[in-house]
């Protein structure tokens, strides 16, 4: 595992975004062999969307031959409502880069027969051979996409209840009220996580202290699902201060002197 640890959020943004596009380059992706990314919302990717697409005006990156798949979705909310994932990936992404409309996939929480759709989401992935690249953020609880506390370990694509924690935190995108709060969502599994090339968690802010040290320094498993990032090849974490603030001071220093050269100019 790799852990960036860096100031802030938009150097996290900034330093995130930069490795997406030397990914992207890289790859070199074509119509017949395009890039495939996986992508998060939430509060913390903001910032790096915002880098992604300062990167792609100043024609440092293309998404023309990127596919994405999205990692979560609420169930029971219209695709239109503000607050749906789909509505967040256009409004913050999507709208201001090259992607092209159906290299899009984003679950559906409408769909009439959820266990069908998040199985074929799973086959459509696996047509590609495999997510290059999957960026990610992390809960409170240590939750990764909506692998709440307890999920396999070994999950893959279905239906999740969310806890009360998830959805008092999610509260503050509908107005404060935990009862608008959908009680249900879409999600990739951990193993759908752990199957991408590469995994990439981005952890912003003191609330997700605790969970960045079970991440780092934890043992592996299912209450904090993002510990799971330890089983994976090439996992990186690219964290704040603020999140940093439980880890050991030798941990912080140790990864500080690693990656001394990568966080030069962030
Ligand atoms: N399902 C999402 C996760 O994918 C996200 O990483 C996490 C943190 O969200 P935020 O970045 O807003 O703190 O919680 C949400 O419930």
């Amino acid at each position: 595992m790799r852990l960036i640890p860096l100031q802030n959020a938009e150097q996290v943004g900034k330093w995130a975004a930069r490795h997406i596009a030397q990914k992207i380059n890289a790859f070199k992706p074509t119509e017949a062999r395009p890039f495939v990314l996986g992508l998060p919302t939430g509060g913390t990717p903001l910032s790096t969307y915002k880098a992604l697409i300062e990167l792609y005006n100043a024609g440092e990156v293309s998404f023309k031959h990127v596919v994405t798949f999205n990692m979560d979705e609420y169930v029971g909310i219209n695709p239109d409502h503000p607050e749906s994932y789909r509505s967040f990936m256009y409004n913050n992404f999507f709208n201001y880069v090259d992607i092209q409309e159906e290299n899009i996939n984003l679950l559906d929480g409408l769909a009439d027969d959820i266990d069908a759709h998040c199985a074929a989401y799973e086959e459509k992935i696996k047509s590609y051979g495999k997510i290059n690249l999957f960026m990610g953020g992390v809960g409170i609880d240590g939750h990764i996409a909506f692998n709440e506390p307890a999920s396999s370990l070994s999950s893959r694509t279905r239906i999740k209840t969310l806890t009360e924690d998830t959805r008092i935190a999610n509260s503050r995108f509908f107005e404060g009220d935990i009862n608008q709060v959908p009680k249900y969502a879409l999600t990739i599994g951990v193993a759908t996580l752990l199957d991408a090339e590469e995994v990439m968690i981005l952890s912003l802010g003191h609330n997700k202290a605790l969970a960045l040290q079970m991440a780092v320094e934890g043992s592996v498993n299912h209450m904090w699902t993002v510990t799971a990032l330890q089983l994976h090849r090439q996992a990186i974490i690219v964290a704040d201060e603020p999140a940093q603030q439980e880890l050991k001071v030798k941990t912080v220093k140790y990864f500080t002197e690693l990656e001394a050269e990568n966080i030069k100019g962030i």
